[in-house]
């Protein structure tokens, strides 16, 4: 890898070198904290690669070329549906993905307090990783409840729908009085349309499957696999600029906190495994979803809003040691 020096700290976290550049102890050639890990650079590859095959099968396939397709709800017709898993009733869709969130939530609040080297397993004790943990959890729940359900008001995906044209079929019913709905929410969700058997037809739909599957597994992905690989001393790559603008490993954070000794022949706990399991599903349905569901562009921003609150979870807190002193990194 080519040497790279450290740049000045007031061009990249804002903050004041605490010594002169030319005293910094450390001139490093290092990768830039936004650098991806090698783990993170397969994992992020893995979610264009996904969308891109599935795309091109729903193209290729003559069984998924040939079956009717509805544009307006953005789905083949159920009757004849090219597989199982081109209908929308399909049991993975009904009780997994669509209670998406719950899933997500449960496999990490085991993972955390069941891991020893985050805590006392089974133990409800707030050890200081916990609660980064959590932190990181709340974060990445936020941008999920402002994206697909609530941003004061409507969802993001609502709003964006609206703001590029899109409206409830049933709008013009609702204005002469033929259709209940309530005022504050008429017409502005895609819930509130559905609800009353419309269908929200005209603006873009950012795919609300491709978002919640792709932060939901990449999540775990951060959280489980950084904490495995590291308590097996599997060597960090991650960087990160501390105080005085200098790059360091993201080991040295790691060495200054030992609250929790690493008990190394456990670390493939059930919790790990679970919270694999779930994100490992996810990244599955996402097939499905990019093979038989939505256009390439719904599916690619879906991707890129689900990245955003990635990149701000733990790409961000390595560039600015007051965000990373507050929620942590995965396995530090
Ligand atoms: C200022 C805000 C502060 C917020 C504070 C931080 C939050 C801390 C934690 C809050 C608790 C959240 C607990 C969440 C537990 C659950 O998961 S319960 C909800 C379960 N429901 C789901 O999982 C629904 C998932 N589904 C969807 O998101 C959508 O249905 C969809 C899949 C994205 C797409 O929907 P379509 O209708 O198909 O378009
Ligand atoms: N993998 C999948 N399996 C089944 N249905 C899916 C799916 N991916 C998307 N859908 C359905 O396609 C529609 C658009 O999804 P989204 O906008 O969330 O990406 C939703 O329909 P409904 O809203 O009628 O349930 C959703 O249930």
């Amino acid at each position: 890898m080519a040497p790279e020096t450290s740049p000045p700290a007031s061009s990249t976290n804002g903050s004041t070198p605490s010594k002169p550049s030319s005293q910094r102890s450390v001139i490093t050639s290092r990768p830039s904290p936004f650098m991806p890990s090698t783990l993170e650079k397969i994992l992020l590859a893995i979610y264009p690669t996904i969308l891109i095959t599935g795309s091109l099968f729903s193209l290729l396939d003559p069984s998924a070329r040939n079956a009717p397709y509805s544009a307006s709800t953005q789905s083949h017709v159920a009757d004849t549906a090219p597989s199982y898993f081109a209908k929308k009733s399909n049991i993975f869709n009904k009780l997994f993905v669509k209670q998406g969130w719950a899933w997500i939530t449960f496999s990490y609040l085991f993972f955390l307090f069941t891991h020893p080297s985050i805590g006392p397993p089974l133990s409800v004790t707030l050890t200081p990783k916990r609660i980064r943990g959590l932190l990181r959890y709340s974060i990445v729940t936020t941008w999920w409840i402002f994206v697909t359900q609530w941003f004061f008001g409507p969802a993001i995906i609502d709003r964006s729908f609206r703001l590029t044209g899109g409206q409830c079929e049933l709008v013009e019913q609702a204005d002469k009085g033929h259709i209940e709905m309530d005022d504050t929410r008429q017409f502005v969700t895609g819930f509130a349309c559905k609800a009353v058997g419309g269908q929200w037809l005209g603006g873009h739909d950012i795919s609300g499957h491709v978002f919640l599957l792709v932060i939901g597994s990449m999540f775990l992905f951060e959280e489980v696999l950084h904490v495995v690989l590291r308590s097996q001393r599997v060597k960090e790559e991650r960087t990160v600029y501390m105080a005085d603008g200098a790059i360091k490993s993201a080991e040295v954070e790691a060495a200054l906190d030992s609250d929790v000794s690493v008990q190394r022949p456990t670390q493939w706990t059930i919790g790990a495994k679970i919270g694999l399991g779930v994100a490992g599903l996810s990244v599955y349905m996402l097939l499905m979803t990019a093979a038989y569901f939505h256009t390439w562009f719904e599916k690619l921003t879906g991707l890129l809003v689900a990245l955003s609150g990635i990149f701000v979870t733990y790409f961000l807190p390595r560039a600015v040691p007051g965000l990373r002193n507050v929620i942590g990194m995965p396995g530090v």
